[in-house]
Order: C-alpha cells, then structure tokens, then sequence
C-alpha cells in the first residue's frame, strides 16, 4: 500500500497563478457554494512507477479535513482506486468516496453502494492474469469489480497488452468497458463514471445546491469535467494531457500546485478557528 511520508513538511510550492488563485478564491470566499470532487492518483498524489510506490505527503490529508470543514463536508474523492485503498492513504481522515471509476460510492451519510462482479468477469480476470505471465513486465492490479493491467514498466508492451484486454472484455460480456489511463487498461462495469458518480453526490446534502469544482489529470476524469461545465461549476485538468484533448475549462500544472492551494486554505481555516497544526 502507498507510503506516507512522517515529517511534516507541507508542500512549499506557491499557490500557481490563475487557475490555483480561481480555486483559491472560490473556496475561501464561497464556502457554500461550491462543492469540490478531487481526483487521487495524478491531482492530489504524484505518479509513481507502481501502483503501490506512491506517497502521500505529510498532511495532505489532514489538510484535506480543514478544507472539508470549510466546505460543510461538501468535498469528495473521486477516483479509479477502490474505497478501502484509498481510504487508508488518508486515515484517519474519512471523506465521501466514489471508488473504481464511480463503480463504488459511499456518500456523506456512510451509506454504501457498489457492484459485484459477475461470474464471467470472475473468470475474465483469470484469463487475464494467466496472459500477464507470458508479459514480463506487466502487472496486474485486481480491484474487486474492476482490474487494472498497467504497462508503466513495459512500455514496449502496450499493443500486445491492448489485444489482451480485448480479449479479457469479450470474455467479461454485457456490463463491463475499457478505460483507458496513464499507462495502464482497466475493465470496469459500464454503468458508472466519475461524472455519474458526481451527479450522485449532488442529490444530496452536503453536496446538493452547490456548484461542482472537478479537478483531475485523466480521461477518467473527463466525465466529471463533463457534469462540472453543464452545471456551471469548474472543471480543472491537471497538467497539459500531452495530445489528449480535454473539456475542462482550467489547468493547472501539477499535484503539488492543487496541494498548495489544499495547504493554503487549510491554513486559513486552521487560523481562522485556532486549531493547532497537526
Ligand atoms: O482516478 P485516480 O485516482 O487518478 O486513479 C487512477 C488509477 O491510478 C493508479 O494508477 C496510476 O497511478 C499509479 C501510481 O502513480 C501509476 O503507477 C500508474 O501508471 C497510473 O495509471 C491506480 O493504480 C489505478 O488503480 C487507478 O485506477
Ligand atoms: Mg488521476
């Protein structure tokens, strides 16, 4: 599981121009209206070379709680890790969370909803774990009701991993697409997205009557950035997404510029209300 760093050392980068002061802004002038959907893997957490080589700095997400606080609760993670993952890189701290993709969600109240996988997704996963061995270099992340095949390590790979996860979706059948990332293909169940899983969130409170603030850096992304521009919120894309084309209206650089902006306002809301630094 992910590391987490122990000294406290708060990312020291300055809140980036334009896009960092927009989100700045919003949130500390219009705590309630606005709700925050953060993406994990690319937006608050740099990329690693393995799924499990990541490391979350030292208060993130204790800042995360002072933001959240500020915000009413009306802040979610949203990402393609399962929930209990990405839980334990924040513990104690506990957020409302849509996992693999949307695929699982447990809202504000701690109600959860998810899916089981089928018998022939069961067996779909086998045949794909089976095929990775004749892959040196290909590791296979198994999820629960999705699974993950990344070639950050092979990148020579991708085409021959690509005919695979073709075959592996034709023999998961109905109810399950490809999504594509950051070096890596995964077979999720194709009733829910990010944007579906924001669109939940927004039904009810916290969340509901407020605008949605999306930020994230990949295609997964793009259906909440999708749900953010249709109801006048802001959708923010981190980094440039090489040739990939995004509808997000902002960008901003990288993870450590959303941090500062995190690290910020959690300052504010510390000083603001005299609690200690963690
Ligand atoms: O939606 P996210 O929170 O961004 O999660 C997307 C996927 O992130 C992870 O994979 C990515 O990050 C790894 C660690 O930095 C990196 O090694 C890999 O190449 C990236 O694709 C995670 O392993 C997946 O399960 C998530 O779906
Ligand atoms: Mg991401």
């Amino acid at each position: 599981m992910g590391q987490r760093e122990t000294a406290i050392s708060p990312s020291a980068a300055p809140i980036t121009p334009e896009t960092g002061l927009i989100l700045h802004q919003c949130l500390r002038e219009r705590p309630d209206r606005y709700a925050l959907f953060l993406d994990i893997d690319g937006t608050l957490i740099d990329l690693a070379a393995t799924p499990d080589g990541i490391t979350v700095p030292a208060g993130l997400g204790e800042a995360l709680g002072s933001v959240s606080a500020r915000l009413g609760g009306a802040l979610a993670l949203v990402t393609g890790r399962g929930l209990a993952y990405a839980d334990q890189l924040f513990a104690p701290q506990r957020f409302p969370l849509a996992g693999l993709h949307g695929t699982e969600r447990r809202d504000a109240e701690g109600a959860i909803f998810r899916a089981d996988p089928t018998a022939s997704f069961i067996k779909a996963k086998a045949h794909l774990r089976q095929s990775a061995e004749t892959l040196p270099g290909i590791l296979i992340e198994d999820k629960g009701a999705a699974i993950a095949a990344h070639y950050r390590q092979a990148p020579v790979l991708v085409e021959k991993l690509e005919e695979v996860m073709t075959e592996t979706l034709h023999l998961a059948g109905k109810g399950y697409e490809l999504q594509r990332g950051k070096m890596v293909f995964e077979i999720r169940p194709d009733m829910a997205d990010k944007g579906r899983a924001v669109e939940a969130f927004l039904s009810s409170p916290p969340f509901q009557g407020r605008l949605p603030i999306t930020i994230g850096d990949d295609l997964t992304d793009e259906a909440m950035f999708a749900v953010a521009n249709r109801l006048g919120g802001l959708s923010i894309k981190v980094g440039d997404g090489g040739a990939e084309k995004s509808a997000a209206t902002h960008q901003i650089p990288d993870p450590d510029a959303v941090r500062a902006v995190l690290f910020a306002l959690a300052g504010e809301v510390r000083s603001a209300t005299g609690e200690a630094r963690p």
